[in-house]
């Protein structure tokens, strides 16, 4: 059995591939970084280690690499033999991956292969397959549109484990937490028979991705932009600070209302998931910049994101969103010299008015949202 991964980064290594390992799949990942790739088709496995005091190690077998920028045409091939794809490239990726999904899908129907198979975006956003599914349609004629809705699914997922930055000597090894969710959506599958074990299907995906997301991401952004305006550099150094921590608590709690009135979850089991989230954010084995988990904030500070959406929501419901709104002002405060979009941030507010920065960067709509807008307009000025 043959799976296509597209990302060989923190989390494409440190749990994708751990579970496509395990699941008996020789595995190809497609990345353009050169280093991760030679290794990759040098050694031909790595070392995953748990990040906890045992530090027990996880090998991972049968792996090679596909340089995307130098070698595209082997991707397609890649694809035509595939059994199962996934993602784990980041939102704003997808597209640049999408034409080589969709000479892949091309070179499935002009082989004459009619094995159903699924695409599964394992990105932190919501509708990630189904988003990555338009990106590859506009590559696709007609007639290869209609063998891809008969043959190729884009089933949505949400995943979930804390794999920070790695820099050790091995370019392959990955410390990563303990703690792994990978949640599928059983409805959109094409090929249902394909199960992985350690993968949880779910009839429903919303209420799972929108628990992971608006409590693991809205969490974990609001220690990494609450920790850096008290001059934090990592995620376990700031959530030691009790005003970082009353901050996250204050924010989770408004998700977790919400979430609530949406989804009906138990409220005892989801206040014992969001303690647990607070737990793995402050495991002392664990090292995180803050500078990963506030990473690309023009990103995080979308229409559909960890904050705008749930604020614009807990409005509709009559909840409080106050701490949310806090968190998102701090975004607009967030400074990485290596991240070019908290640098366009920085742009932006030193030559556009400070409404018309949030308007741009929120997607919130100047004339349904305006009471929304001002808000986080009064927010930032605060
Ligand atoms: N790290 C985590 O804790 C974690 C957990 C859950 C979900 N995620 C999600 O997984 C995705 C990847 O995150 P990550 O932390 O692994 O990031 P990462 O930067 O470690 O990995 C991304 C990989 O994509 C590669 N890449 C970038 N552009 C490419 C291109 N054009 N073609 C081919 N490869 C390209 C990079 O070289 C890198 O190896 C994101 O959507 C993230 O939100 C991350
Ligand atoms: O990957 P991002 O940039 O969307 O979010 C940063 C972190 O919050 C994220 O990577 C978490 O570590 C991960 O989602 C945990 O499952």
């Amino acid at each position: 059995m043959k799976a296509l991964h597209f990302g060989a980064g923190n989390i494409g290594r440190g749990f994708i591939g751990e579970v496509l390992a395990k699941n008996g799949f020789e595995i190809t990942f497609v990345d353009v970084n050169e280093k991760v790739i030679t290794a990759l088709n040098e050694k031909h496995e790595y070392l995953i280690q748990l990040a906890e005091p045992t530090k027990k190690q996880i090998k991972v077998t049968g792996v090679a690499g596909i340089n995307n920028a130098k070698e595209p045409a082997k991707v397609a091939q890649a694809f035509a033999k595939a059994d199962i794809v996934t993602t784990a490239i980041g939102p704003k990726i997808l597209p640049l991956i999408a034409p080589l999904i969709a000479a892949g899908i091309k070179l499935r129907r002009k082989n004459d292969n009619y094995q159903k198979i699924d695409v599964i975006a394992c990105e932190n956003m919501i509708g990630g397959s189904q988003f990555l599914k338009t990106e590859v349609y506009k590559h696709l004629d007609a007639a290869t549109k209609a063998f891809a809705d008969e043959y190729i699914g884009f089933p949505n997922a949400a995943v979930d484990r804390i794999v920070p930055q790695q820099s050790h000597a091995d370019p392959l090894f990955v410390v990563v937490e303990p703690f792994k969710e990978w949640v599928i959506d059983e409805s959109q599958l094409k090929d249902p028979a394909l199960k992985l074990k350690d993968v949880h299907y779910a009839k429903q995906l919303e209420p799972y991705i929108e628990r992971k997301l608006f409590s693991v991401n809205t969490g974990h952004a609001t220690v990494a932009y609450t920790g850096q305006v008290y001059g934090y550099d990592t995620i376990g150094e700031a959530i030691k600070d009790k005003r970082v921590l009353d901050q996250v608590k204050a924010v989770l709690a408004e998700t977790r209302e919400l979430l609530l009135a949406k989804w009906g979850f138990e409220r005892a089991e989801l206040e014992a998931y969001q303690q647990k989230i607070i737990e793995r954010f402050e495991n002392p084995e664990l090292s995180d910049e803050i500078t990963r988990v506030g990473r690309t904030p023009i990103r995080k500070l979308g229409y559909d994101e960890r904050f705008i959406r749930p604020i614009r929501e807990a409005k509709l419901h009559g909840l409080s969103y106050q701490a949310l709104l806090k968190t998102a002002s701090d975004i607009y405060r967030f400074n990485d010299p290596a991240d070019p979009e908290s640098q366009q941030l920085k742009e932006m507010l030193t030559t556009l008015p400070l409404i018309e920065v949030i308007y741009q960067t929120t997607g919130l709509d100047k004339q349904k949202d305006a009471t929304l807008l001002a808000e986080l307009k009064a927010q930032c000025e605060r």
